[in-house]
């Protein structure tokens, strides 16, 4: 039996002697390659924190002491030291999921992915604590350098800071990396205090050989101790964390477990919050990763565990025509810009970077700055694209409403992984956005059905300058290209049985749009007149669409988001306030949080396939 096999609880770790520790850490990352190579998932980041993970549970007793994971997508190796062993479904259905999942186990607490919060959670975790009498039990927040780069994280320690008795401890996992290397004047102030290292190893020779000096080398000793703070503060000027009332430890080798166990037990006992910066490396022991410029594998799909390589070639997937859409715009027009919230690559602005990188700005994990500055830069006579994933946009509403919309700033928004998608877990799915933007005056909002349509709609939204426009699409393969049968104003119809007036208009939303054209063919084929149409500016409901609905019985809308408040709900309305009563059938995501899976099997679950919809609107057509 492995070591690792032995650990069921962290209690199993803390009876190991510390000397046992590189062995296990060795068996940690060996699983970690042959398991995630098998499912997929965020090696880097892990291999980054074996030894930090480690220490962290022979030091705290969680789950009396909480350890709160910033982001979670570094929690395997807490996962593994807290008894979950079977990496064999990671982020299935059934399997564990990619993040802390409190329905797993007692030692985890927070599953949102979204970065940044940590600090807030343990601020209230801690505090709380102490209301209640248990100030005795520890608050542990493990945030990384990126994370840390997130406006939210500043607040929190704002707060923290000033409550000098919080028995908080922030672990600063940095490992100068995002994806790519973390950006802003933070990331150069943690680059200053790496620096110290060499302070540190200077300081460890002094106290040896000048320990070795008779008499002088005592009183000398302490004296350049003295002055290591002064040479800090001039070189590695440390003192942001200090000068905010934070007790300051490290910069510690996040891959010496004994010197990370060492810092962990002064912080513990300190009796205050207290920052410890622990300098590891993302993908550590595993040299594909390591090799990996773009971010020593963030995340990964499968690959061969002997070489890193994927086993499948990823196909073109819906970013790729953004991302080659935006360099043949940016040779077009000189006032176009982009931003990106840390995720360069992933959001598909590599391209335009290469080409004109003075006009592309990656502000950090910091979507709420995005957007305003966004604003900023149109204000400044540019035409700024905003690229994030859509869930991200979440956290950046009051800001797209009060700085963007309010202004009327011709700002493009191009959001990525909208609607399911699935594998991890509830808060990555982009299922908020259409509703979040129905209710934003004179927003336009695009969803493409194909390829093209990402090129047409991505191009007519950067004209529109007197207000947000919003382009969505969802994760992977990009649609087969899907032609109108002919335009009726600004829809395009996709599939009618006859000229006039129908029993069934069918709205299909973006990737949608196939789907559809299925559920009519389907409805068709059952007797019914149908005619299927992509609206593609989706938002606000225009008056061609009301013009079809006019001509119609009954109206379906399939879109790939929540119901509430969604495209149908908006064209519900739209239908009501023309005087319209013609019903209208919803179909979308409903109103909860979905369990991690993959997209396929929670738009069967959903019901958002044909037979399912279909099934449903035979009963309510006449
Ligand atoms: C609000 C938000 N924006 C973007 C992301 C996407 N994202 C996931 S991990 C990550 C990088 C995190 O960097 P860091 O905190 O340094 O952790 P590391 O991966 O280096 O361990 C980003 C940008 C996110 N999860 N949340
Ligand atoms: C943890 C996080 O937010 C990202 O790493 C996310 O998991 C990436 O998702 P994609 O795999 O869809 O790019
Ligand atoms: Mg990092």
């Amino acid at each position: 039996m492995s070591l690792l096999e032995t650990i069921t609880a962290p209690a199993d770790l803390r009876a190991l002697p510390v000397e046992r520790m590189p062995e296990l850490a060795e068996e940690i990352r060996s699983f970690l390659v042959s398991e995630v190579s098998k499912t997929g998932g965020h090696l880097g980041p892990n291999l980054g924190v074996v030894e930090l993970t480690i220490a962290l549970h022979r030091v705290f007793d969680s789950p009396r002491d909480t350890i709160v994971f910033d982001t979670g997508h570094q929690s395997y190796v807490h996962k593994l030291l807290t008894g979950r062993h079977d990496f064999s479904k990671l982020k299935k259905q059934g399997g564990l999921s990619g993040y802390p999942n409190r329905a797993e186990s007692e030692h985890d607490v927070v599953e949102n992915s979204h970065a940044s919060t940590a600090l807030s959670w343990a601020d209230g975790i801690a505090k709380g604590r102490r209301l209640r009498g248990q100030g005795q039990r520890h608050t542990v927040a493990v945030i990384g350098d990126g994370a840390l780069t997130g406006g939210m994280a500043w607040e929190a320690i704002n707060n923290i800071a000033v409550d000098k008795t919080l028995p908080l401890v922030i672990v600063v996992n940095d490992n100068e990396r995002s994806y790519a290397p973390t950006i802003g004047g933070l990331a150069e102030h943690l680059a200053t205090l790496r620096t110290t290292r060499g302070y540190e190893r200077f300081l460890a020779w002094g106290k040896r050989s000048l320990a070795r000096t008779p008499f002088v080398g005592g009183p000398v000793f302490e004296t350049l101790h003295g002055v290591k703070k002064g040479l800090k503060d001039i070189v590695a000027p440390q003192g942001m964390f200090e000068d905010l009332g934070l007790k300051y430890y490290g910069p510690v080798d996040g891959h010496d477990e004994q010197a990370v166990e060492r810092a962990l037990r002064q912080a513990r006992d300190f009796g205050g919050p207290v920052i410890v910066h622990v300098i590891t490396q993302k993908g550590r022991g595993y040299q594909p990763a390591l090799d990996d410029v773009a971010d020593h594998m963030h995340g990964i799909g499968k690959i061969n565990p002997e070489t890193g390589l994927p086993f499948e070639v990823a196909g073109r997937i819906w970013t790729d025509e953004f991302n080659d859409e935006m360099v043949r715009l940016g040779a077009e027009r000189d006032d176009l810009v982009a931003l990106t919230a840390a995720m360069l690559i992933p959001v598909g602005l590599d391209g335009f970077a290469a080409a004109y990188p003075e006009r592309v700005f990656d502000v950090g994990i910091a979507e709420q700055h995005a957007v305003t500055m966004a604003s900023g830069l149109a204000y400044a006579g540019l035409h700024p694209v905003v690229a994030l994933y859509a869930t991200f946009l979440n956290r950046a509403f009051d800001q797209m409403l009060m700085d963007c919309a309010l202004h009327k700033a011709g700002v493009t928004f191009v959001l990525d992984r909208a609607g399911i998608t699935g594998s991890d877990g509830a808060s990555h799915n982009g299922m908020w956005d259409m509703a979040l933007m129905s209710i934003v005056p004179g927003l336009r909002l695009a969803a493409p059905r194909d390829g093209d349509q990402v090129r047409r709609q991505l191009r007519e939204a950067v004209d529109v300058t007197d207000g947000p426009t919003v382009i969505r699409f969802p994760k992977g393969d990009v649609a087969e290209p899907l032609e109108a049968v002919r335009q009726q104003g600004d829809v395009d119809v996709l599939f009618e049985t006859g000229s006039g007036d129908v029993d069934l208009l069918v709205l299909g939303v973006g990737a949608f749009a196939g789907l559809a054209v299925d559920v009519g063919a389907k409805v068709a084929a059952l007797g019914h007149t149908v005619r299927v149409v992509d609206p593609r500016w989706v938002l606000p409901v225009s008056g061609t669409v009301l013009d079809l609905a006019a001509q119609a019985g009954a109206v379906a809308v399939i879109e790939d988001n929540l119901v509430t408040g969604g495209v149908g709900a908006a064209v519900t309305v739209a239908l009501r306030e023309a005087g319209q009563q013609a019903p209208v059938h919803l179909h979308g995501i409903p109103k909860r949080f979905l369990h991690h899976a993959s997209r396929g099997q929670l738009l069967e679950e959903l019901g958002l396939t044909a037979e399912s919809i279909v099934a449903d609107l035979q009963t309510r057509l006449s």
